[in-house]
């Protein structure tokens, strides 16, 4: 619960409209309360730190400015979506943030009115805003639209493409293009240099001054652009690409300075058509460790914020992330021939140490799953060997480009698909559930689960030297503790490898779910296959199984629908082999948050779970 007497200003708001009724001058106090109890909340419960405390004010001022829910506000990724929900009337439950049956880390249309889209993965503010634009207009509603999209996720394709189209449909739109000159890590690409030029550029430095008090002192817009639109805009920044794309353009305004954007807003309130607000704020802001290291308070787990984030070595069990960026440097220095790409996931993925070491052949293409894909099939035609680093979720987005510029084309990209299977407290956005059965009807592809870090290296290994594409996918987890080899080894391609051998119970298991399966094998005396491939499977183990036990389950962190199991199910129709089948996966529908450990047990993919299933069937 919130306490009054630390929050006596925030404590009274329980909507937007009570932020509505505040008078301009109690603005400023009410950041700072926010500040606050955003430091104090995210630090309890984990969450999206840096990005929330740079949009504190951003976030008042559109409460305060427009009528939401009535205007619609639409956050890009959402992983900056805080303050809303706290003044949308979900402060008190804040502390149930990304946990099981409590609040998304993200809007989410069903968890509230003011959510006015769901989002998680980035740059779909804009298209989203601008459909809900162009409805207002076809219904005769008068309403406006307003996306809030940060530098980083303006380097998507998506963003540009629905810019492309907003400047053309000269619609009710506002963009609210949030410039904190961060992605996760630093944000890249000629995008953001240049943004940056529109900040430190001779124009710009001049006018910064001269143009807010123009803009403060300024007649209500509409009456203001009626009389001098173009002399006013080039006043403040002329000819800028937004302008080119259709777009007015205004700014760069200092995102911290609430009285002054809530001016500004109301300004573009009274204005039509499609209109781009550039706002400058600072990631982690308020908060020293934060503002200077935003990357690492990108996204916490719970912390002292007297101490903040200590970044210990830690030792330990290594997660597959950091499995894979050891294995990416020790290939790298074995072939120089090897290249990686990350579509802007470098610390996530586990690139940092292969970005320093070899910076020349390291390539964070911005968020832009598709580009990525599309970049790995050039440099392969030419020779280089690409290993793409890239989120399971994330990959949805570029599976055109799979298809078409990578595996129809029989290129050898390796995928590094991490974050495969049950993700967790991000929710069913950055769920990866579904690559297998996406991945599995390509033809061509080879396909690997491994079930734990060394063969996950080994996969690595496997993947690379394969002339054709192929795909390694691990979850978000440590691995087994198992040793790792220090070599390059290969595995050999297609072949399972049998755990455990015991009667009427054959359980073939696809990834880390290997290990709950061997326990229960040991209850039921079960034989127990390590599948290690879905594609291309070993069919001589599976019909072996099938034709010697009484009853075949397969075991996957992937739903059951044309996943690894099906593979097993067609394999069997294929061979004319007849066998009592039990497919354990996950299931018919987006899992909602909460831990992984929570989540597999929800999907009986647990040791009880996976036991009870299979005794059941018996
Ligand atoms: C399609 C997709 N790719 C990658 C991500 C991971 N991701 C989440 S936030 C983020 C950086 C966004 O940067 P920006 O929009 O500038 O927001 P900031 O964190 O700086 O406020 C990235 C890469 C994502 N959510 N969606
Ligand atoms: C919002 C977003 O997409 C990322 O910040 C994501 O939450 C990162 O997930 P990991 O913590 O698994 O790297
Ligand atoms: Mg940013």
């Amino acid at each position: 619960m919130t306490h009054t007497a630390s929050y006596p200003l925030l404590s009274r708001i329980h909507s937007p409209e009570d932020v509505r009724q505040c008078s301009l001058n109690e603005l400023p106090v009410l950041a700072d309360e926010l500040r606050a109890f955003l430091l104090e909340s995210v630090s309890r419960t984990g969450g999206h730190l840096a990005a929330n405390l740079g949009t504190v004010e951003l976030t008042i001022a559109l409460h305060y400015t427009f009528a939401t829910p009535e205007d619609r506000l639409v956050w890009d990724v959402g992983h900056q979506s805080y303050t809303h929900k706290i003044l949308s009337g979900r402060r008190d439950a804040m502390h149930t943030l990304r946990k099981k049956g409590g609040l998304a880390g993200f809007p989410k249309r069903d968890e509230s009115p003011y959510d006015a889209f769901g989002v998680g993965h980035s740059s779909t503010s804009i298209g989203a805003a601008l459909g809900m634009a162009l409805a207002a207009r076809q219904k005769g509603e008068k309403r406006k639209a307003v996306a809030i999209i940060g530098d980083g996720a303006m380097t998507a394709g998506m963003a540009f493409e629905a810019l492309n189209h907003a400047g053309d449909e000269k619609a009710d739109l506002l963009v609210v293009l949030n410039d904190n000159n961060m992605s996760i890590s630093a944000n890249v690409g000629a995008m953001n240099r240049y943004l940056a030029r529109l900040l430190s550029g001779p124009i710009y430095s001049t006018m910064r001054e001269g143009s807010k008090k123009v803009l403060e002192h300024m007649p209500p817009m509409r009456e203001f652009m009626r009389r001098a639109e173009e002399h006013v805009k080039g006043m403040i920044i002329p000819g800028t690409l937004f302008e080119e794309l259709g777009l007015n353009y205004y700014g760069p305004v200092d995102g911290h300075d609430v009285v002054g954007l809530v001016k500004m807003l109301r300004n573009l309130q009274a204005m039509d058509g499609p209109l781009l607000l550039h706002v400058v704020t600072h990631k982690g802001r308020g908060y020293g460790p934060a503002e200077e290291d935003p990357c690492t308070y990108h996204g916490v787990g719970s912390f002292d914020p007297e101490q903040g984030i200590q970044n210990g070595k830690g030792g330990g069990t290594p997660t597959y992330t950091q499995v894979f960026g050891d294995w990416l440097c020790d290939q790298a220095a074995a072939d120089e021939q090897l290249v990686a790409i990350t579509p802007a996931m470098c610390e996530g993925s586990g690139m940092r140490a292969f970005a320093c070491k070899y910076p020349d052949r390291y390539h964070d293409v911005g968020i832009a799953e598709q580009h990525a894909l599309t970049l790995a099939a050039g440099m392969a035609c030419e020779g280089l060997k690409p290993v793409v680093a890239i989120y399971s979720t994330f990959l949805q987005r570029a599976y055109d480009q799979l298809i078409h510029d990578v595996v129809l084309q029989d290129l050898p990209v390796l995928l590094a698909i991490d974050r495969a299977g049950v993700v967790g407290p991000d929710g069913p956005t950055h769920a990866g559930n579904l690559d297998l059965s996406f991945l599995r009807c390509i033809p061509g592809m080879v396909i690997m689960t491994p079930a734990d870090e060394n063969e996950c290296r080994r996969m690595l290994s496997t993947g690379y030297l394969l002339d054709q594409p192929a795909a390694v996918r691990y979850p978000r987890s440590k691995g087994t503790g198992v040793a790792i080899d220090e070599g390059l080894l290969p595995l050999p391609l297609g072949e399972a490898q049998v755990r455990r051998k015991g009667k009427g119970v054959a359980i073939l298991a696809f990834g880390t779910l290997l290990t709950p399966a061997l326990e229960v094998a040991d209850t039921l005396d079960a034989t127990v296959i390590n599948m290690r491939f879905v594609r291309p499977l070993d069919e001589t183990r599976v019909l072996e199984a099938a034709r010697t036990h009484d009853l075949i389950v397969t075991i996957e962190d992937n739903v059951v629908a044309g996943g690894a199991g099906s593979a097993v199910a067609e394999c069997l129709a294929r061979h004319d082999v007849t066998a009592r089948l039990l497919h354990l996966g996950l299931p018919d529908r987006f899992q909602s948050h909460g831990t992984r450990e929570e989540l597999l047990a929800d999907a009986g993919l647990d040791k009880a779970g996976i036991e009870a299933a299979i005794k059941a069937r018996l």
